[in-house]
C-alpha cells in the first residue's frame, strides 16, 4: 500500500526535527552567554540580586536541570521584582529602575537579546508572539523591562518545545494508526489463505468420494448377476454421488459468502484508510508548507532557505556549476522602527521582500533568513554574476520609495556574497557571506561585498 510515502513523510519529519534539535542546540548555547552577559550588566545593581546572580552563573555552567533551576528563578525574579521598589544608589535617581547597562564592546544586551528573538525559528502559530517579544525587547529600556522579556522569550522557547513535542505525538499516532492498518490486512491475506487450503481440501475430499462411489459400482457390475439388483446398486451409488456434490456445493456455498462479506468489510476498510490518508496528507502538505513560510512577509522562511542551499549544495557537488549565494542586511533598521514605529518597519520588510523576489531570475531563491536579513541563492550563478545581480538588488531597494508620517524614508541595504569553493559546505560559504556582509557595513553600508 502506501507505507513508503508513509515511511517517507515520517524521515523527512524525523530528520527537520533533527534539524530543529540542532537549531536548539545552538539557541541553548546562545541562551546561556546571553544570561551570563545579563548577569555581568546587572551585577553592582542591588547586592540581594548579585546573590542570586552568583548561583545563576553557576548554575548555567552545569546540565539544564529544571530542578536546580526553577528555585534560581524564582529567587532571581523576587529580586528582579524588588529593584522596582525606590532606592537610592550613586548612580541612579531614587525612582528610575536600573537602565539598561552596555556591555564592554559596545553590544547592548537588548540587542543581543533581539539577536537571540530572530534566531528562533519559531512554528506559524507563535509569529505573533515572535513579533510582539522584537517589539518589547526593542523597546525595553530598564533591567526590569528586559528581565521580563527574558521570561517572555523562556515562555516561547518552552511553548515551541511543546509544539514540537506534539508534532512528534501526531507522527507518531499516525504511523500507529497505519501500522495497525497494515497488520489488519496482513491478518485478512492470511485468513483468505487459509480460507483457500479449506476450499482445496473441500476439492480433494469431494474427488475422493466420487472415486470411493465409483469404484463400489464398479464391484457391483462385476459382482451381481441379477439386473434388478444391479439397477438398485446403481440407484443407490449415484444417490451417494448426488449427496457428495450438494454437501461440496453446500461447504463451498457457506465459504464463499463469508469470503464476500470480509471482502466487502476489507474493502470498506480500505476506503476509509484511503480518505484518512487523503486527509492527513493535505494537512501535513498545509503544515510543511507553513511551516517553511515566513507568514508576516509571505515568503519562504530560513528553514526553506536551509533545504534549499543543501539540495543545491548536493547538485553542485554532483555538476560543479557555479553556485552563489547573498546575504542581505537592511541597513539601520533599528532606527526605522525608532522613528516609524514597527509597523512601518513590517511595512519596509515585506516590500523588500517583494522587491527581491521581482527583480531576481527565476531561477533564484530569495528567503526572509531572519530579522532584517534576506538570503538570496543563484543557481548557475558564479561570483562575478551573482555580484552583479545583488548590485542590482542593492539599486532596486535603494529606489523603493517608502513613506511614513508624510515623509519619505530612505532604506538601503549591504550585501556580502560569496560562491562554493571545493570543500564548501552550506554553513562555510555562509559564514563567508555573512562575513562580507559585515565587510560591507563597515565600509559604509549600501554596498556589495564579495567574501
Ligand atoms: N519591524 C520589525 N522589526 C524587526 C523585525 N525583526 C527584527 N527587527 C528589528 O530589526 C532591528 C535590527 O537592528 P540591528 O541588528 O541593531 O541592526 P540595524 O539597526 O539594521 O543596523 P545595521 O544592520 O548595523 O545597519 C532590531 O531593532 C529588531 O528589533 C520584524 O519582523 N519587524
Amino acid at each position: 500500500m502506501d507505507n513508503q510515502l508513509w515511511e517517507g513523510k515520517y524521515h523527512a519529519a524525523l530528520e527537520r526535527m533533527d534539524r530543529e534539535v540542532s537549531q536548539w542546540r545552538s539557541v541553548e548555547s546562545l541562551l546561556r552567554q546571553l544570561v551570563g552577559c545579563l548577569g555581568q550588566a546587572a551585577r553592582g545593581a542591588h547586592d540581594e540580586l548579585d546573590r542570586h546572580l552568583d548561583g545563576v552563573r553557576d548554575a548555567i555552567h552545569g546540565p539544564a536541570d529544571p530542578a536546580i533551576l526553577e528555585p534560581l528563578v524564582s529567587g532571581l525574579t523576587d529580586a528582579v521584582a524588588g529593584l522596582q521598589r525606590p532606592r537610592v544608589a550613586h548612580h541612579e535617581t531614587a525612582d528610575a529602575p536600573p537602565r539598561v547597562a552596555r556591555t564592554e564592546n559596545g553590544s547592548s544586551v537588548q540587542s543581543a537579546l533581539s539577536r537571540l528573538v530572530d534566531r528562533i525559528l519559531v512554528v506559524p502559530r507563535l509569529t505573533e508572539r515572535a513579533a510582539n517579544l522584537r517589539r518589547d525587547v526593542a523597546n525595553a529600556d530598564t533591567l526590569v523591562s528586559l528581565a521580563s522579556c527574558g521570561e517572555k522569550l523562556a515562555d516561547l522557547i518552552n511553548e515551541q518545545r511543546l509544539a514540537l513535542q506534539r508534532e512528534i505525538d501526531t507522527l507518531q499516532s499516525i504511523l500507529r494508526h497505519v501500522t495497525g492498518r497494515l497488520d489488519e490486512m496482513t491478518r485478512h491475506m492470511s485468513r483468505e489463505l487459509a480460507d483457500q487450503s479449506t476450499g482445496e481440501a473441500n476439492g480433494q475430499a469431494l474427488d475422493a468420494s466420487v472415486a470411493n462411489e465409483m469404484r463400489l459400482l464398479g464391484d457391483a457390475a462385476l459382482e451381481v448377476d441379477d439386473i434388478t439388483e444391479l439397477r438398485f446398486q446403481i440407484g443407490t451409488r449415484l444417490d451417494a454421488i448426488n449427496d457428495c456434490f450438494r454437501e461440496f456445493r453446500e461447504r463451498e456455498g457457506a465459504r464463499l459468502s463469508a469470503y464476500r462479506e470480509r471482502a466487502e468489510s476489507m474493502r470498506l476498510r480500505v476506503e476509509q484508510l484511503e480518505t484518512e490518508r487523503a486527509a492527513l496528507q493535505r494537512s501535513l502538505e498545509r503544515e510543511h508548507e507553513l511551516a517553511q513560510t515566513d507568514t508576516m512577509i509571505g515568503m519562504p522562511n530560513r528553514l526553506a532557505y536551509e533545504k534549499r542551499i543543501e539540495a543545491a549544495h548536493e547538485s553542485w557537488l554532483v555538476t560543479g556549476h557555479p553556485l552563489s549565494i547573498a546575504a542581505i542586511d537592511i541597513d539601520h533598521f533599528k532606527s526605522i522602527n525608532d522613528t516609524y514605529g514597527h509597523t512601518a518597519g513590517d511595512a519596509v520588510l515585506r516590500i523588500i521582500g517583494q522587491a527581491l523576489v521581482k527583480h531576481v531570475r527565476p531561477c533564484d531563491f530569495v528567503a526572509r533568513y531572519g530579522g532584517e536579513e534576506f538570503i538570496v541563492v543563484f543557481d548557475g550563478a558564479d561570483e562575478a554574476e551573482a555580484l552583479q545581480v545583488s548590485d542590482r538588488l542593492r539599486s532596486k531597494i535603494q529606489l523603493l520609495s517608502f513613506h511614513a508620517s508624510r515623509q519619505h524614508v530612505r532604506v538601503t541595504a549591504s550585501i556580502g556574497v560569496a560562491r562554493f569553493m571545493p570543500g564548501d559546505t552550506p554553513r562555510s560559504v555562509f559564514e563567508r557571506a555573512d562575513l562580507a556582509l559585515y565587510t560591507a557595513k563597515n565600509g559604509g553600508r549600501n554596498r556589495c561585498v564579495v567574501g
